[in-house]
């Protein structure tokens, strides 16, 4: 479907954004493996996430939807998943596809997971690897390397694991898996990455510990179910405060965001870039910090994003290659390989995308370079290449240039951030 996005003098108001998506998967899978009932309020209904649903349930967990937004998760125990008689398929989800890889790595049965194009062509070896370390059979094209994947798991033995990448799914695959081992499993990484999962294995009653850069776990810990709140998507947030920044006379309140300090990078560089950003009414919900956050439109500077705020910005960085078209000066950002691997080449298509406002955009074989200060022109016809992040980073240029754009396959939004064309709406 195509959208047509109409350039905005400025955007004002009240709004929320929905769930959290990293909190409301990892949610229903510790909700499935814990003794007892989750509940899940402020659950993200985006596709990701229905994903993550659909797959616990072929593996036999009952997963009633109470509302849109309102889960109850009947906990399977650790030791309960059942053998599904289907494909587990994760859709465009890689956080389905590799967290669940590393919980079907302790199960005594055999399955297979695939997912859409992207899914097929993302990199799992990088949990692949490390599971059959730790004992778990992995098969699939290019030597397991590739979905469709078939696992037959069970009998793991602990491992510390050195990560080559700053990535909380690789974290976070170990560390399931390692609730199935022998003995203790840790994960060391080069740059500390979003730390969901060792909060939400903590509220579940799972001990989680820190010593010698290693992250671990150990084997046979029992999750106790609880409550969990799901904050609002400080990912979908970004958009938001992109446009709030750069349309001039903004002034946005976006209620109750997830603050979480691996989540901030967007926080820290908007404002070193000169954007106006208030934390207001900061609160903890369950094992998140919380706020509502304030931004206005400010005169915006170019700056260099590199090293360890990657990680802590990785979604947000085709949003904010937009921001820095229209900043003063130049933008670099390095250290971002990763973007290669995601739901597209974030790399390519965002400066392919971008380019089609008029905006100077290099691609660097790490990042991107970005020639600030240019008026964006109208007119755009923007492939998202089924990538939500480029759908949502491109609507918000269409909202500065000086005439509307069209962009293709807009469908891909609700992957995480369902209801986004309307909400913009709403704040012009
Ligand atoms: O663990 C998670 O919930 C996520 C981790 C990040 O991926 P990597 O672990 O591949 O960096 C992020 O890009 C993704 O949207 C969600
Ligand atoms: C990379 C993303 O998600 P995933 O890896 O779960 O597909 C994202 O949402 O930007």
């Amino acid at each position: 479907m195509d959208m047509v996005i109409e350039p905005a003098g400025r955007v004002q108001g009240e709004v929320e954004v929905p769930g959290d998506k990293s909190i409301s998967h990892r949610a229903v899978m510790f909700g499935a493996l814990a003794d007892g009932v989750t509940h899940v309020r402020g659950f993200l209904p985006g596709a990701d996430c229905l994903s993550t649903i659909d797959c616990f349930r072929k593996m036999g967990v009952a997963i009633e939807r109470l509302s849109e937004t309102e889960l109850r998760v009947t906990g399977a125990g650790l030791h309960g998943l059942q053998e599904p008689d289907d494909l587990l398929d994760v859709g465009n989800s890689g956080t389905t596809a590799r967290l669940m890889l590393g919980i079907l790595a302790g199960q005594p049965f055999h399955c297979t997971v695939t997912g859409d194009a992207s899914i097929r062509r993302r990199p799992m070896g990088r949990v692949t690897n490390p599971l059959r370390e730790m004992g778990t059979k992995i098969d699939g094209r290019e030597d397991g390397r590739l979905a469709p994947l078939s696992v037959r798991g069970g009998n793991l033995r602990g491992i510390n694991y050195d990560s080559p990448v700053g990535s909380a799914q690789v974290k976070s695959a170990i560390l399931l898996a390692g609730l199935f081992a022998d003995g203790s499993t840790g994960v060391k990484e080069p740059e500390p990455s979003r730390d969901h999962t060792e909060r939400m294995l903590r509220a579940f009653g799972v001990p989680v510990f820190e010593a010698d850069g290693y992250t671990s776990v150990r084997g046979g810990a029992k999750l106790t179910a609880t409550e969990i709140e799901v904050p609002g998507d400080i990912s979908s947030a970004a958009f938001l405060l992109v446009a709030a920044a750069i349309l001039p006379g903004s002034d946005l309140l976006i209620r109750n965001v997830g603050i979480n300090p691996t989540r901030t990078g967007i926080l820290d560089v908007l404002r070193e870039m000169g954007a106006q950003i208030e934390l207001l009414n900061e609160r903890v919900s369950g094992d998140e910090p919380i706020a509502d956050l304030r931004v206005r439109a400010g005169a915006l500077r170019g700056v260099t994003v590199r090293g360890a705020m990657i990680p802590r910005l990785i979604d947000e960085i085709p949003v904010l290659a937009v921001a820095a078209t229209q900043a003063a000066g130049v933008t670099e950002i390095r250290d971002a390989k990763e973007l290669k691997v995601k739901e597209s080449n974030r790399i390519a298509t965002t400066a392919a995308e971008l380019r089609k406002f008029g905006a100077q955009v290099e691609e660097l074989e790490d990042g991107l370079r970005i020639i600030g200060g240019m008026k964006l022109r109208g007119g755009a016809i923007v492939e998202t290449h089924h990538d939500h992040r480029i759908a949502m980073a491109m609507a918000v240029a269409a909202l500065v240039a000086d005439g509307p754009a069209t962009i293709r396959d807009w469908e891909s939004v609700d992957v995480s951030f369902p209801g986004f064309a309307q909400l913009v709406q709403n704040i012009r």
